[in-house]
């Protein structure tokens, strides 16, 4: 994970020290841009112990299309707890954007339902993307989407076995480096791996692309600490074969393997 510790870096040595609307105050740079080669291992920090528990039940919530903490809440995963109103409500986010867009004639899409449909049957389309910035919407929404467009890639199929690899690239207009990124990175990772065994492919590449990336006032210390930290070799993540549908994989599905990493940093996040 030596390019998550390039970016903490470019942004302690070349971020511009502005404010925001937590009023905690960051130090940011505007575009940038990663790529993790998934058959290399599963791209998960290890220079810190990050909490892939949530990150699993988070994203199974999004592809539930849930936008209530409720699920999470079972789960123990606490980190949307500051944004929910006092029904556990977020409005429209991801998971509504991602399963059931709703145009102006109110037609309900499934974007990740497309997806999965596309690259079965038009695998070269240039069109295949997933959008949660529903501008509509956003007033709606107790945060507005920071991960809010992807799109997936296929290569040509191998001239021996014939499969294609896919990959996924991210656009994420606003990131929290030091805590929310290292999530988005794995949870990207992971849906891709998912899909791909959905629609029978090998793993390509994850691609995050950046807006505002920035690293608050008090990560600094964090940040700092964790870059004197070596990284370990990436973890494998297992993944039950057997599931060959998007909407059925559940927690029991996924297993980390290997993953060796130096103990949690805590930090405090920006509301
Ligand atoms: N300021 C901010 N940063 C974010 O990363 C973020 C938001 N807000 N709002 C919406 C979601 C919620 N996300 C979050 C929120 C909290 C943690 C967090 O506190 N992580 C801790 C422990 C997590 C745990 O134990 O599950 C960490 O050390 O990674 C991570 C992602 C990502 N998003
Ligand atoms: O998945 C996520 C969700 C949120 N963030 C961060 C990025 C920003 O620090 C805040 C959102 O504040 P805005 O003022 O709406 O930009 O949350 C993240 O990094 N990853």
């Amino acid at each position: 994970m030596q390019q998550y510790h390039h970016l903490l870096q470019h942004i302690l040595d070349n971020g511009t020290d502005k404010s925001d609307r937590t009023g905690t105050g960051t130090r940011s740079i505007f575009g940038y841009q990663m790529r993790f080669n998934l058959a290399e291992g599963f791209p998960l920090v290890t220079t810190k112990k990050v909490h892939l528990k949530s990150i699993i039940h988070e994203l199974l919530w999004f592809l539930k299309g849930d936008t209530n903490i409720g699920y999470l809440k079972e789960h123990q995963v606490k980190i949307w707890d500051e944004w929910a109103d006092e029904n556990g409500d977020l409005g429209p986010v991801y998971g509504k954007q991602w399963r059931s867009w709703e145009g102006a004639d109110g037609q309900l899409y499934d974007q990740v339902k497309d997806v999965i449909h596309q690259l079965q049957h038009n695998p070269d389309s240039r069109r295949i993307i997933i959008s949660a910035w529903n501008v509509a919407d956003l007033p709606k929404m107790k945060l507005m989407p920071c991960h809010c467009l992807f799109q997936f890639y296929t290569s040509a199929p191998d001239a021996v076995t014939g499969k294609r690899k896919l990959s996924c690239q991210l656009y994420q207009r606003s990131a929290d480096v030091f805590l929310g990124v290292p999530f988005n990175i794995a949870s990207y990772a992971l849906l891709t791996m998912m899909i791909a065994q959905v629609v029978d492919m090998e793993l390509g590449d994850f691609v995050h692309s950046f807006g505002d990336v920035h690293l608050y006032s008090n990560h600094f210390e964090q940040a700092k600490l964790q870059l004197t930290r070596s990284p370990f070799p990436l973890p494998q993540m297992h993944i039950n074969k057997n599931v060959k549908d998007i909407f059925s994989f559940t927690y029991a599905d996924f297993e980390l393997v290997n993953y060796q990493s130096h103990e949690a940093i805590k930090a405090p996040v920006a509301v």
